[in-house]
């Protein structure tokens, strides 16, 4: 992360049905973007050739496929995962899923990243699946798990960074979802924040979808966020 530029801390979610239109996309923002997660909808799509595809062009790619299953299922389907060259990949972060995760991609440059509470929930959506901690203690829990079973790195909020931050240290990558520019719209997500704000807080990299893919100009909108990490990440 240490010597990323501002542009290198965007990732880009293409959640498009299919490769086609996620190509389209790709090429209409150009080199205004240089790392794109691919997930569940394009993959389901056929979209998963796409990924390969992006890291031969020179791009980087965050595989978002949160693996949960068995101990054998994940760390067999993380082997075959890292072959294809991207630089993350999500589990859920449950100690036996981040452990088969971390035996997987063994001898790759596959990142292991541990989806911690999605950002579609809140304190209440969290006890009305029946669990008894809140969002924060449930983050910390996953976080400290997801550093002690080696992964690289979780999945959170930036409400929640600074705070983690300090708990973790500084070597576990935090990658913060529910990013909205000020005045967009916060369409499913709940706990959001300014991309400034999360730079600030202490995110290494934001997960932008909606704001730029969905912009009548997804290239400005973009270059407008990279600005924006840019200026808070100014000393
Ligand atoms: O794992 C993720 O990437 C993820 C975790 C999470 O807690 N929240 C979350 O929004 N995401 C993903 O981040 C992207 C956010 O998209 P937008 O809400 O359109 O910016 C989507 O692709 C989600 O699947």
């Amino acid at each position: 992360m240490a010597s990323d530029t501002a542009r290198d801390r965007l990732i880009v979610a293409l959640d498009v049905p299919d490769a086609g239109q996620a190509r389209a996309l790709v090429e209409r923002l150009g080199d205004s973007v240089s790392f794109y997660k691919l997930g569940m909808e394009i993959v389901y799509g056929g979209g998963l050739d796409l990924a390969s595809r992006l890291v031969g062009e020179g791009k980087r790619v965050f595989l978002d496929l949160k693996l949960h299953d068995i101990p054998t299922t994940v760390e067999r389907a993380t082997a075959q995962i890292a072959r294809i060259g991207a630089t993350f990949l999500t589990v859920h972060a449950y100690p036996q899923t981040l452990a088969a995760a971390v035996a997987g991609k063994a001898g790759s440059s596959l990142k292991i990243l541990g989806v911690t509470v999605m950002t579609s929930y809140d304190n209440a959506d969290l006890a009305a699946a029946g669990y008894r901690s809140g969002v924060r203690e449930t983050v910390e829990r996953r976080a400290l798990q997801t550093r002690d079973a080696g992964a690289d790195g979780i999945i959170l909020s930036a409400a929640e960074v600074a705070e983690l931050r300090a708990l973790v240290g500084a070597d576990l990558l935090l990658v913060t979802p529910g990013i909205r520019p000020a005045g967009s719209d916060a369409n499913d997500q709940k706990r959001i924040v300014t991309p400034g704000e999360a730079i600030r807080a202490g995110a290494d990299y934001l997960v932008v979808g909606r704001p730029v893919t969905a912009a009548g100009d997804p290239r400005r909108a973009a270059e407008a966020i990279v600005e924006e990490i840019a200026a808070a990440s100014a000393p």
